[in-house]
């Protein structure tokens, strides 16, 4: 079971709801996905075409827990009053605060991201900060007030992986007792059973989902990937070598005479 800001939830996928081909297909994702969590973008579902209200109203039916997200926003203080906004509208104190620092690479702008975690923790809201893998950047986030972290793997919507393996590593070593959501950039179930596999307690993507040509089989594939994964670790694996190891013990030498 995996706590967050003290709600036990079972599934450690968080999925996100944007860019599906039809509120239906959504639906049977999150359905196929069992996930508990979902995170939702109040600036784009109100600016959009489905004009919020209706959109909200299916989210709510879905029977599962609403992590609204700043998404879309570029500076500190759109992001506060967005949260704010998303305080209101979906009656939760959770928020996963996005700032966009880059249009290409949708990367946080990091400076801005701490000082709207510090502003909104001491508004009461329980922040989830969408970060880079930066060691330095996480301690400011957790002294200003975050209790989760999630670090992307690769820019938003790339598809691409984990791509500083490395430093996801060394992020679950320095932060043993923090939990640990890789956010943005999977593509496939395989990425997500390898972050999983290094001992993160869970996974928020949206694009990989969304874009297959089959989501709800999809969201199934990666419920599966990700709880593998998380066994996997538990279960402590085997670290790579280079030398062979014979699998079956040999005792003694066959004689043919
Ligand atoms: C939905 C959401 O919050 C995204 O901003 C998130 O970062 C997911 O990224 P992918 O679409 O790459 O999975």
């Amino acid at each position: 079971m995996l706590e967050l800001y003290g709600h036990v939830v079972a599934s450690r996928l968080l999925l996100g709801t944007a860019r599906y081909p039809s509120p239906a297909i959504l639906a049977e994702a999150v359905h196929a996905s069992k996930t508990d969590i979902v995170t939702v973008s109040l600036r784009r579902e109100m600016a959009g075409s489905r004009a919020g209200g209706a959109f909200f109203e299916l989210i709510r039916t879905l029977g599962v827990r609403v992590l609204p997200n700043t998404a879309g926003c570029h500076t500190v203080a759109e992001a506060v009053l967005t949260a704010k906004m998303a305080r209101e509208v979906f009656a939760t104190d959770w928020i996963k605060l996005e700032v966009i620092g880059n249009h290409d690479t949708l990367q946080p702008d990091v400076f801005a991201l701490v000082e709207a975690a510090r502003i909104l923790s001491g508004e009461g809201f329980k922040v989830f900060p969408y970060t880079t893998d930066d060691l330095v950047v996480a301690e400011h986030l957790m002294e200003a007030g975050c209790q989760v972290l999630m670090p992307w793997c690769a820019p938003i919507g790339s598809a691409m992986g984990p791509v500083n393996l490395p430093a996801l590593r060394s992020m679950r070593a320095h932060f043993p007792d923090v939990p640990l959501i890789v956010d943005a950039g999977i593509g496939r179930p395989s990425h997500a059973a390898i972050v999983m596999e290094l001992g993160y307690d869970a996974v928020l993507l949206n694009t990989a989902v969304a874009g297959a040509a089959d989501p709800a089989a999809m969201a199934a594939a990666f419920t599966g990937a990700i709880e593998a994964g998380h066994i996997a670790f538990r279960a402590g694996m085997l670290e790579p070598r280079d030398m062979a190891v014979p699998s079956t013990p040999v005792i003694g030498k066959a004689v043919f005479s």
